[in-house]
């Protein structure tokens, strides 16, 4: 089996999936890089996994990841949180000879305050964390990259700065799913291995422009006792403003015939776009 991930070797979420991966012994997976989000989302089909990140905790969600979800015919399996942080290296002494600087697009949010002081420095925005070292280390004088804290006892510039992040308690949280779309039925038989589950999903109304339409669809999770963890609006497209509602239940085991009576009886009412039941 193959496991999709961005790449080259040494991004977050290469180190996600090996960390996933402890959790699975017994399956042989082979780690599949690809340089954008997009080529990893394309490159998961039928038996294979994908694993893109969802959420950061000083940065928040992922768009790039939800806006795949939205309209995606997947099923999410699992999640895994790592720990993140950043190094800065430069090819010149100071900080303030640095004349431009690789940063990937969801980590230029974390690195807040490093970047503050580089105001007038050229942000050059990669696809990943590993692109930025690449570009840097075949780039000229004057160039600059945030990395992965993990690649820089490996590296020896002129300028090195550790832990850039704006601050050392930074995590963000991955997914892992398959090209292959949510089954309600399915997956209210679906076995958990451990007592706590999550269950992602879209729900779109027909017309939201009324009121009281979030209320309501957040009335049969709380008649259900069903804990909600996250709650966002993210525009349809189709139209402006129309939007879905992007929501995570978490429960235990012994809701899960409630979570399926629920999302059936809101399946009936609106757009439900089950993305999984997995355990947690
Ligand atoms: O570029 C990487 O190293 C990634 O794995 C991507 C990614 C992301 O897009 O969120 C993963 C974790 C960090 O939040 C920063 C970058």
């Amino acid at each position: 089996m193959k496991l999709s991930v961005l790449g080259p070797a040494g991004t977050f979420t290469d180190a996600a999936a090996k960390a996933y991966l402890k959790t699975q012994p017994g399956t042989t997976v082979t780690l599949d890089y690809h340089p954008t989000f997009d080529q990893v989302y394309q490159a998961v089909c039928r038996d294979n996994l994908g694993l893109l990140p969802l959420e950061n905790q000083l940065d928040g969600y992922v768009s790039a990841t939800l806006q795949r979800l939205q309209t995606a015919d997947v099923t999410e399996i699992g999640e895994v949180t790592i720990p993140v942080n950043f190094g800065l290296v430069a090819n010149v002494a100071n900080l303030n000879q640095i004349k431009r600087i690789y940063v990937q697009f969801k980590t230029e949010g974390q690195c807040q305050n490093l970047l503050s002081q580089l105001p007038s420095v050229q942000i050059m925005t990669t696809s990943s964390n590993m692109i930025s070292l690449e570009k840097f280390q075949t780039g000229e004088i004057g160039d600059a990259a945030i990395v992965p804290q993990s690649e820089m006892s490996g590296l020896q510039f002129p300028l090195m700065k550790n832990h850039v992040a704006d601050q050392d308690d930074n995590n963000t949280r991955f997914i892992i799913f398959k090209n292959q779309p949510a089954n309600l039925d399915e997956l209210s038989k679906q076995p958990l291995d451990t007592n706590h589950f999550k269950a992602p999903l879209f729900v779109t109304p027909s017309f939201n422009d009324q009121p009281g339409t979030l209320y309501e669809i957040l009335g049969y999770f709380a008649k259900a006792k069903l804990n909600l963890i996250t709650l966002m609006s993210l525009p349809t497209k189709t139209e402006l403003g129309v939007y879905s509602f992007y929501i995570e239940v978490s429960g235990t085991r012994d809701q899960q015939e409630e979570i399926f009576a629920t999302l059936t009886e809101l399946a009936s009412l609106y757009h439900v776009h089950l993305l999984g039941f997995y355990a947690v």
